[in-house]
């Protein structure tokens, strides 16, 4: 897999320090944790619609806008990529059952 989700990652984090008019993350940061929070919910509901859709193509595109939502909700919250990825590496071999097991469930 390429280095995109670090790189990206980066660039979420310079943003912190950018004017709010001149980025579109930095005005997501501006806004606040609500703000992420809705745009999530809003590119999750346009996937589901693409997906009942059955049109592929637009499944890519808004899956896109959900994971870079996500990302910058990470980027917020002071976590990073690395730390989904060591999470479902985790996961990674277990049967689902196994994984369910683990959180006591
Ligand atoms: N990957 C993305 C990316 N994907 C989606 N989007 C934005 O996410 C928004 C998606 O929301 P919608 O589809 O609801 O469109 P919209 O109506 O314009 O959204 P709103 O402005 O109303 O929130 C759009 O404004 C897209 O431009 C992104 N904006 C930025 N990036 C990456 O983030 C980097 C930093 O961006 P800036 O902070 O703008 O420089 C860029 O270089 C890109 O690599």
């Amino acid at each position: 897999m390429s280095d995109l989700l670090e790189r990206l990652s980066a660039v979420l984090e310079s943003r912190k320090d950018a004017d709010p008019d001149s980025s579109y993350v930095a005005k997501l940061y501006s806004k606040g944790l609500d703000t992420i929070l809705k745009k999530i919910g809003e590119e999750a509901t346009e996937t589901v619609m693409a997906a009942k859709d059955g049109d592929n193509q637009k499944i890519v595109y808004e899956t896109a806008d959900l994971w870079f939502h996500t990302l910058v909700l990470l980027a917020h919250q002071g976590l990073k990529p690395q730390d989904v990825l060591d999470e479902l590496d985790r996961r990674f071999g277990l049967s689902g059952l196994e994984e369910k097991a683990q959180r006591g469930e």
